[in-house]
């Protein structure tokens, strides 16, 4: 093993340039992450708690520890692995800053023992800030592909799902429900786990109807719940803060409810009557001009929603559409969500000219 005092040929101790090492590391780690807060997400909260964390490492790094750098003579200056040269995305810049902030502050955790009687405590703390940190950032990238996605596939049971989800997410679908009233637990669970290793890929949502421990089971982006599902308070406490529960309403009273809740968005129907909800009577686009003027979080208007009456539904108001007929019984998935898509964009473009007044239903009649 030997000497654990041992000096480097500078007169330091191994144990100074090791924790030297690493506070630099550490400090970079965050910096970089902080700047993504800050730049990147103009979110001023999490910077400050970046920075916050810099300054705390900051006063851990006292001269006698820099003062045992010596690069000339560190072996690990010059080892390096390909993976280290290429990034594919922010998100891995990001993610990989994360890895490293964490391996850093755990080494820190580890040796500062031995340097000073607090450190060990003290760097355990920030380490735990940097794992709320990396959960807050995770909520808040799904929430905010929530609030930009526009339209939301509900799949339903077909020997073509996996097919049917990949081609409409090539056309650029950014949600995905897994909905399936028929099959067993073990083939839903195999299911829903491709689906959501799917889905991840093309960097989109993925939610599971109904079934919270299925959601846990795959690590899904959330859950939807009906009227008569669990409660939201449980669902998010099982599923832990950082996760999307959905929740359908038929009516004023139940939306209102939803969100008093905490609902993180709501689905407003059946817009119109639906074979896939054969017992659901239409809510009509009375429903979706009240959601229009009342939600106060994301809604997604659903049920009978097809190319033909999808600029009925906008014009009542309607930001976000849910179909499941529409895209799953499509012979081009790709091409309708393509379609659907750039409808959204023409009626935005509308309301950003005042043409179709913002968040207030059109009326044509
Ligand atoms: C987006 C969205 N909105 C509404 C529903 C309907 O949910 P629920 O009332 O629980 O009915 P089932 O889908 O479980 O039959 C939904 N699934 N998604
Ligand atoms: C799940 C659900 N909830 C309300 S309507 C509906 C079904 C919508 O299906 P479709 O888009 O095929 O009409
Ligand atoms: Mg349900």
């Amino acid at each position: 093993m030997g000497d654990l005092n041992h000096k480097t040929k500078l007169g330091q101790p191994a144990l100074y340039r090791i924790l030297d090492a690493n506070l630099d590391r550490a400090r970079e780690g965050i910096r970089t992450i902080e700047e993504w807060f800050r730049f990147g997400l103009d979110n001023s909260e999490m910077a400050a708690e970046c920075k916050n964390l810099r300054q705390q490492l900051a006063q851990w790094h006292s001269n006698e520890l820099r003062m045992s750098r010596d690069t000339t003579t560190d072996v690990g200056t010059q080892l390096s692995h390909p993976s280290e040269e290429n990034r594919e995305s922010l998100e891995q810049v990001i993610q990989v800053n994360f890895c490293r902030v964490e391996e850093a502050l755990r080494v820190l955790e580890e040796y500062g023992k031995v340097y000073h009687p607090n450190m060990g405590a003290a760097v355990k703390q920030m380490r735990y800030r940097v794992y709320t940190l990396e959960s807050n950032l995770l909520a808040y990238g799904r929430h905010q592909k929530l609030q930009r996605a526009n339209l939301y596939l509900v799949t339903s049971p077909s020997e073509r799902l996996m097919s049917v989800v990949e081609a409409a997410l090539q056309g650029g679908l950014k949600v995905v429900q897994y909905r399936d009233k028929d099959t067993d637990d073990h083939q839903r669970w195999k299911n829903a786990r491709q689906l959501c290793q799917l889905c991840h890929r093309y960097n989109a949502l993925f939610l599971v109807n109904d079934r919270v421990d299925i959601a846990i089971a795959v690590n899904a982006d959330g859950v939807h719940l009906g009227q008569q599902d669990l409660p939201i308070a449980v669902a998010k406490q099982l599923l832990g803060p950082q996760k999307i529960v959905g929740k359908s309403t038929t009516n004023p009273e139940e939306m209102k409810l939803a969100i008093a809740e905490g609902a993180d968005y709501i689905g407003v129907g059946p817009v119109y009557a639906t074979p896939t909800k054969p017992d659901k009577q239409a809510a009509g686009l009375e429903y979706v001009r009240h959601a229009t003027r009342h939600a106060s979080v994301p809604w997604f208007a659903i049920g009978g929603i097809n190319m033909n009456n999808f600029d009925d539904v906008l014009m009542a108001g309607a930001t976000r559409v849910a179909v499941v007929r529409s895209l799953m019984q499509a012979e081009q998935p790709t091409l309708v969500t393509q379609y659907f898509l750039s409808q959204f964009t023409r009626v935005q473009t509308l309301r950003d000219r005042q043409i179709v007044p913002e968040n207030t239903p059109a009326d044509f009649s």
